[in-house]
């Protein structure tokens, strides 16, 4: 294999950061696609003109922001399936079987592998269940989040992603809710049987969406002990407050000291889930420098940035893990 399976990488390696890339569906938006609509980013792989026609006009968008990113120095990529669930594609799309969702999946990871070569680590991206009714900035999963059935929400992706391997690690993100991850958390390496992380959607005053402190959640994965899933590989946030990552991420890493962390955060700006817009807040803070030096020093192996992020960012990133690892 030309990569080192990532849990052997992360273990042999300990002084090794991972580039990963910037957001995506926001850069796609950038470049000419319109994500706003109920599968947000999945929309161009929706459409049999990206499969069938190779000068498509969409395929070529995908295939340069992915090679933008990797001039930048990212060296692990993320598929554009974060608004890919079965639910949000076969009530807002034509594909309505799960055979023809099976193969709309196998396609997305076979086309990003052959994107980014044999050299880089490819995440399969899963979003939360919130992101199929726009909640996972809020993290209110209605009046009974604890009875959510979110195995069978997540399966039909699950399933396809565990046995691709094209993909190196499955990576659950932006979850906005501590029942949702106490349930991933439940699963054992029979229902998920890849490498995962998960990224929590934090409000910038350093709770998850949901209220639950970082001390919570870190103590829910503790008391897991050995039942742990062994595939569980990184605990990090995403999609963040750009200023208030770096406390965040230290919070957690003073919880879970010896925990990989990873950390990939907005531009700052807040997103519109009415009109799905951003819009600008404060002005940054810090420099990327500043802010990649302090995810290193809490223990962070993996950093990029997500929604607005571009690969500009992803230059500066990279420039700052060179210096600080
Ligand atoms: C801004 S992205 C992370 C989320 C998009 C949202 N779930 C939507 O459907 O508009
Ligand atoms: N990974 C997704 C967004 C998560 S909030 C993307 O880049 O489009
Ligand atoms: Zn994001």
């Amino acid at each position: 294999m030309v990569r080192i399976p990532l849990k052997q990488l992360l273990v042999e390696n300990p002084q090794k950061v991972l580039v990963l890339d910037g957001g995506q569906g926001t850069e796609l938006e950038n470049r000419g696609i319109k994500v706003a609509n109920p599968v947000w980013s999945t929309i161009p792989f929706i459409n049999e003109s990206f499969w069938s026609d190779e000068s498509s006009d969409h395929r070529r968008i995908v295939k340069e922001m992915y090679n933008d990113f990797m001039r930048s120095g990212a060296e692990i990529l993320m598929t554009i399936t974060y608004q890919t669930s079965f639910k949000s594609v076969s009530e807002n799309t034509p594909i309505k079987t799960m055979e023809a969702y099976d193969r709309l999946l196998s396609r997305i990871v076979d086309f990003s592998r052959q994107c980014i070569g044999d050299r880089n680590y490819l995440i399969g991206c899963i979003g939360p269940w919130g992101a199929h009714v726009c909640c996972e900035f809020t993290g209110n999963y209605g009046p009974r989040p604890e009875n959510i059935d979110y195995y069978q929400y997540f399966k039909p992706q699950l399933d396809n992603f565990n046995t691709n391997d094209n993909l190196d690690l499955i990576g659950f993100e932006t979850i906005p809710n501590i029942h949702e991850i106490k349930a991933i958390l439940s699963w054992d390496e029979a229902v998920l049987s890849k490498p995962f992380y998960i990224g929590l959607s934090v409000h910038e005053h350093g709770t998850l969406r949901d209220g639950t402190t970082m001390k919570e959640v870190a103590q829910m994965i503790e008391d897991l002990g050995d039942k742990i899933n062994p595939n569980f590989l990184l605990l990090g946030i995403n999609c963040v407050s750009f200023n208030s990552s770096p406390d965040i991420l230290s919070t957690l890493h003073e919880h879970l000291p010896d925990f990989p962390l990873l950390a990939y955060p907005n531009s700052g700006e807040i997103y519109d889930t009415e009109k799905k817009i951003w819009l600008s807040n404060t002005d940054k803070l810090n420099s990327w420098d500043t802010v990649v030096r302090r995810y290193i020093n809490s223990g962070a192996r993996i950093i990029g940035g997500c929604c607005r992020t571009t690969p500009k960012d992803i230059e500066e990133v990279a420039a700052a893990v060179r210096r600080y690892t």
